[in-house]
């Protein structure tokens, strides 16, 4: 379970986040939609601890997380591809992950198995390197190795964007798999409604730092989400 109590984010003057309280539950797939600068990264960035909030806590299973290290042994996330490292190839990159997580390579192989149709022969034996890569397929890498080590909550920012159309729907069915076998809580930013609508139990919607709608009801959710972005 995910606790957000009383978070604020300043910069100077501008308060860009302000939640009193917001909780996610086990297994949820939790989706946080909003338009530009609303506040989605800056609420991911806290809740993994790369940025300090004003005010307020973020606790996952009970532990502070600017205060403890242990809930990262449980959590994986891609954000952006800061979070690679881009002078070794995918192989290097998977295999150096292996050995962080205490993996064997059969459990490797096994992991990387589940990625090979989002893959599409582009990542995996190429010898190219990360930085080298297209948007979409660094994104593929980040979101394959935000899943690894078994985490039990996984944050992707934007995971949809810069995939083409196939890999768009290879990746939700990929992210659905996983929630149903795994039972993994995923919170995901998009701005991709349909996609986000297809594969969330509940979205929050951000405006200017705050919460200003929690739908949760999966019928009702598109119809809502169209008449605010169009509205
Ligand atoms: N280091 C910083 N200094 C000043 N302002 C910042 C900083 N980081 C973020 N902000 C501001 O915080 C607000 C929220 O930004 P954030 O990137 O979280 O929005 P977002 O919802 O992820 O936007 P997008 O959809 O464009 O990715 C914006 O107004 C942004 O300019």
């Amino acid at each position: 379970m995910i606790l957000v109590k009383n978070l604020k984010k300043q910069y100077k003057e501008a308060v860009v986040l302000d939640i009193p309280s917001l909780d996610i539950p086990k297994s949820e797939c939790f989706g946080l939609v909003g338009n530009n600068g609303a506040g989605k990264t800056t609420l991911f960035r806290i809740m993994l601890d790369l940025v300090r909030a004003t005010e307020g806590t973020v606790t996952i299973d009970s532990e502070d997380v600017s205060k403890s290290e242990d809930w990262k042994k449980r959590t994986g996330a891609f954000l952006d591809e800061h979070m690679l490292l881009a002078y070794l190839t995918p192989d290097e990159y998977f295999k150096t992950l292996m050995k962080i997580y205490g993996m064997s390579e059969a459990d490797l192989q096994n992991h990387l198995s589940k990625f090979t149709d989002l893959f599409n022969d582009e990542i995996v034996g190429k010898k190219k390197y990360i930085r080298d890569l297209s948007k979409g397929n660094l994104k593929k890498v980040g979101i394959a190795a935000a899943l690894m080590g078994n985490p039990e909550v996984v944050f992707l920012d934007e995971p949809f964007e810069n995939l083409d159309p196939s890999s768009q729907i290879r990746l939700k069915k990929l992210i659905l798999q996983e929630k149903e076998n795994s039972k993994v809580t995923f919170l995901i930013s998009s701005h991709d409604l349909n996609h986000v609508t297809e594969i969330c139990d509940r979205i929050v919607l951000l405006e200017k730092g705050k919460v200003i709608n929690d739908l949760r009801d999966k019928t009702a959710m598109m119809a809502e989400l169209d008449a605010y972005f169009t509205g």
